[in-house]
């Protein structure tokens, strides 16, 4: 269990985490959600004691780390995948923690074989593809078999392979009864990994709930319509003030409507249907709507309205 309370840090004049409080369960994963530059690595770092809050203070099952007995078995972390000593093997660099972190070296070839390295375990990790790198880095977090693991933006680089393992591996460690706590710009891998979301922007919680809720929350919605007569529809739909989200050949995203309406409108008029969709509001339009004036760079918004097309609808 990880708990926030109050949570600040300022750099200068900057506000990097603004008054967070939040909590992470154990049993699910949470994911924490906001664009770039929001806090959320900044928290994270606060999380391990890497970085002193400003004010407030967050606690790792009931204590700070610095509290902690042998910190590496309560909480592991993966924040940045290539600090590995480039010269280093896997085996060597596992071997290195697990000696000054007091974890026998059985341990070593058990995480090896969970995360699929155990075949390149003498290879030098400077020559790890970025997804090696992450599979040594999430090797190196289970090392004292934590019951708390963050995760900072895992998958950012990974192809689409590696992000599948990933999910699924962050999944199976909520399953086992671990607090999972995993942060992304990429709003459409989060609907998909992540049950409970933290959603941060400009270092303020927006929402703490979980994904189902966050998406109804805000409550946006539209019809899908495919019609070879797309022009004849369009013009008839702007007769009776209906919303034309987008248009495109023959399909047409219609807003504040429901499909009876538009299957009416289109019998009365002899048009003809492919398709009449009601699509609910995925994961990007909810947070779209809840944070558009906490966006500090909104191109990291441009790019996750990318991945949301053909991903989360
Ligand atoms: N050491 C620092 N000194 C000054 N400002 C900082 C420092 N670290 C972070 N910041 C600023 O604090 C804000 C939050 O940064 P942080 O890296 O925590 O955000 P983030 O949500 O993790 O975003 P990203 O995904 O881009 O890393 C940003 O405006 C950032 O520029």
């Amino acid at each position: 269990m990880i708990e926030a309370r109050g949570l600040t840090k300022r750099y200068g004049q900057k506000l990097a985490v603004d008054d967070l409080s939040f909590t992470v369960k154990p049993g699910h994963v949470t994911g924490f959600l906001g664009p770039n530059g929001a806090g959320k690595s900044t928290t994270m770092r606060m999380v391990l004691g890497l970085d002193n809050p400003t004010a407030g203070d967050v606690r790792i099952n009931g204590k700070r780390y610095h509290e902690l007995k042998n910190p590496l078995r309560t909480v592991g972390a993966l924040l940045d995948a290539k600090w590995v000593h480039p010269n280093r093997t896997a085996r060597a660099h596992l071997r290195w923690m697990a000696r000054s972190n007091g974890i026998g070296m059985k341990r070593v070839d058990e995480v090896l074989e969970q995360v699929g390295l155990a075949d390149v375990a003498r290879r030098k990790a400077g020559g790890f593809s970025l997804g090696m790198s992450q599979r040594l880095g999430i090797a190196t977090a289970l090392l004292g078999d934590p019951e708390v693991l963050l995760f900072d933006e895992p998958v950012n680089g990974l192809d689409p392979e590696g992000i599948h393992w990933i999910r699924r591996f962050m999944q199976g460690l909520a399953a086992e009864g671990r607090t999972v706590f995993v942060s992304s710009h990429l709003l459409s891998e989060m609907s998909l990994t992540a049950e409970e979301l933290v959603v941060v922007g400009r270092g303020k919680l927006i929402a703490q709930c979980s994904t189902a809720e966050f998406v109804d929350s805000a409550g946006s919605s539209s019809v899908l319509v495919r019609t070879p007569e797309a022009p004849q529809l369009k013009r008839l739909l702007a007769d009776e003030q209906i919303t034309v989200r987008t248009a495109a050949d023959d399909r047409l995203v219609l807003d504040g409507v429901t499909t009876e309406r538009i299957g009416e409108i289109a019998a009365q008029h002899r048009i003809v249907l492919h398709e009449l969709t009601a699509q609910r509001g995925s994961l990007e339009d909810a947070f779209m709507q809840l944070t558009s004036d906490a966006v500090e760079y909104p191109t990291a918004l441009g790019e996750a309205e990318l991945t949301a097309q053909g991903v989360a609808r």
